[in-house]
């Protein structure tokens, strides 16, 4: 078996946020002068352990107010870069949540910046690709994105596309038509989280409503074997994050994880990492754990990376050099 960290990777699904490591958080807190919850490293390391989505966004939502300025968002995706690049990393989709900054007082600008800055550096240090997907909060009121969409106009050629994430029960899809149809009238890419708690009809709706173009999560799809054929049929890519449906308890145990049973529907599955500060591991940790768990082989690893950069919003020359990479690993 093949060192899976030397298998080129693209990652879909990544929170910056998400990134943010205890140790960091406490730097960070100093450098800002802003008092955490915790008392220490050891203590906030401790709080790690969710029932569910909404017990880990609490602590998520908490634990982000240390990241005031754009050195900030800079040293938090270089720490994230950093991280993810010797398990292979090559190119990064990466999320970011806007009202989660702005609510606290800090530019929007400041925020596209500096993690626009970290990725720039990434680039010239390790060639690694990306960009930056903006996502809404879904358990704020809908005028709150499309303000967000609007002040986002100043920084439009920072950005990828837009998402949609955060409580997903009881906040469906269809409550932003207008916000995604804006978004795609200005011709950025749109995602959206789904089916990750929530019912398949989720699923469809962020397809036929918001017309997102990949599913994040997607996860709960196989339990609905007419929405399994349609996303295998329409090569919709999902952005499995298999760690984080185990620690947010979606799943018992990685054993039961439904990741072959998508792969078997002939589903476009990537894998990633979602907030590898708080679920235990970074994208290179996720595929490792797979194999572990589940046998995931080489060849299945490479099929998985190759749907992560066929369903990239990267420019097809990219795509293509990323391919070949990844043909390259299978080669040996
Ligand atoms: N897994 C997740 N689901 C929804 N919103 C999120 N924000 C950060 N991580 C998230
Ligand atoms: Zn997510």
């Amino acid at each position: 078996m093949r060192d899976l960290d030397t298998l080129p990777k693209a990652e879909l699904h990544l929170h910056v946020e998400g990134t943010l490591e205890p140790e960091l958080a406490f730097d960070l807190a100093a450098r800002n002068g802003v008092e955490l919850p915790f008392a220490d490293v050891r203590e906030l390391r401790a709080a790690y352990d969710f029932r569910d989505l909404q017990s880990f966004l609490d602590l998520y939502y908490a634990t982000m107010a240390v990241l005031r300025t754009a050195r900030d968002f800079t040293d938090l995706t270089l720490a994230y870069l950093e991280r993810s690049v010797p398990q292979g990393l090559r190119h990064v989709e990466l999320f970011f949540d806007p009202q989660a900054h702005t609510g606290r007082g800090v530019a929007f600008e400041d925020v596209v910046d500096g993690i626009g800055e970290g990725l720039r550096l990434g680039r010239e240090r390790w060639g690694v690709t990306g960009g930056l997907i903006m996502c809404f909060l879904r358990d704020q009121p809908v005028e709150d994105a499309a303000r967000t969409l609007q002040a986002a106009a100043t920084r439009r050629g920072s950005l990828l596309g837009v998402g949609l994430d955060s409580a997903e029960v009881g906040h469906p899809p269809a409550l932003f038509a207008d916000v995604f149809a804006a978004a795609r009238a200005q011709g950025l890419h749109v995602v959206a989280h789904a089916g990750e708690e929530a019912p398949p009809a989720y699923v469809r709706e962020a397809l036929d409503v918001l017309g997102v173009e990949r599913v994040d999560h997607g996860v709960q799809a196989v339990h609905d074997a007419d929405l399994l054929r349609r996303l295998a049929a329409e090569q919709v890519p999902l952005t499995v994050c298999p760690l984080s449906n185990v620690r947010l308890r979606v799943v018992d145990r990685l054993e039961e994880h439904p990741l072959h049973r998508l792969l078997a529907a002939g589903v476009r599955v990537t894998v990633n990492s979602d907030d590898p500060a708080y679920f235990g591991g970074y994208v290179g940790d996720c595929y490792r754990a797979l194999r572990e768990a589940v046998g995931l082989s080489d060849a299945q690893a490479a099929q998985l990376a190759r749907n992560a950069v066929l369903g990239s919003f990267a420019d097809q020359a990219r795509k293509a050099e990323l391919l070949a990479e990844v043909e390259a690993w299978v080669a040996g």
